[in-house]
């Protein structure tokens, strides 16, 4: 059997996507197969692996198995579901508005143009604003929310001198979010509808180009504080906009989702893993 494989971004978030009807892998491989396979240059290269597993109850149209690029299983992804969607759209398991299940809940999502996805995200929780974490001396103010998985939000005047990497890995590993740890946002606000964003992944413990549920974590919180908008658009650090709205409680997420390639993978590949 040939493994299909279908290798996506949205807004520069890099995913590996499989659907289980024409792939069957077992969930006790799944961690292992994004482990090797998001290796950017032993494997196809991601920064998450996801796996498409067809429903049948009306209710959701399917259920998905997101992983990050280390092995390890998030609750959600944002930009992953978009890209999700849009493949479930293409392979026909879904229509153009559809909705499927992750760790975090069901997620809402609509094909609006041919490669633009919007995704309702699930309700944001535990928010925490103003905390002081101390790091080697220095008091950062951060802020908390979980919006399908947990974000720091920190604001800045200049986001190009962040080192992301070193402070997002500081606070991403701090006591204070033990044991699940966090993701971290840098954001700098441009106007009340226009951030910049920047954001150290948690799972791929790099800074990514782009991070749905943290544009939104970002977007929530600076609302929150009456620095933003109900309506922003993010640029992130790959030079993508993202776009996001909030009516309430509810969080939209939209942007642009493309199929890069579809491939086969080398069956040697998953040898020894
Ligand atoms: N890139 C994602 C978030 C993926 C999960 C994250 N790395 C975690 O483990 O919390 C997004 O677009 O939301």
């Amino acid at each position: 059997m040939d493994l299909v494989f279908y290798k996506m971004q949205g807004s520069g978030n890099d995913f590996i996507l499989f659907d289980l009807n024409s792939v069957p892998v077992n969930i006790s491989q799944m961690s292992a197969w994004a482990k090797k396979l998001c290796q950017r240059c032993f494997g196809v290269g991601a920064d998450g692996l996801i796996f498409l597993e067809e429903v049948r109850n009306g209710e959701i149209d399917f259920k998905w198995h997101f992983y990050n690029a280390d092995g390890t299983k998030a609750e959600m992804c944002g930009n992953g579901a978009r890209c999700a969607a849009w493949l479930a759209n293409y392979l026909g398991l879904a229509g153009k508005e559809q909705a499927f299940l992750t760790e975090a809940g069901v997620i809402h999502a609509e094909i609006v143009k041919e490669n633009e996805v919007k995704v309702e995200l699930t309700e944001p929780k535990d928010l925490k604003l103003d905390v002081k974490i101390f790091i080697d001396e220095n008091d950062f103010n951060i802020h908390y929310v979980n919006t399908g998985v947990p974000h720091v939000v920190f604001f800045t005047e200049n986001i190009k001198e962040i080192d992301v990497n070193k402070i997002g890995r500081r606070i991403r590993f701090h006591d204070y979010f033990s044991p699940s740890g966090s993701n971290v946002n840098f954001v700098q606000i441009v106007k009340k509808d226009f951030i910049l964003l920047r954001t150290y992944e948690r799972g791929v413990e790099n800074e990514t180009y782009a991070c749905g549920t943290g544009a939104a974590a970002s977007v929530y919180v600076g609302f929150a504080l009456g620095l933003l908008n109900r309506e922003v658009n993010v640029v992130t650090s790959g030079g993508e906009k993202l776009k996001i709205f909030l009516q309430g409680e509810r969080i939209f997420l939209q942007g642009k989702t493309i199929l890069v390639y579809k491939g086969f993978l080398n069956k040697k590949i998953l040898e020894n893993i």
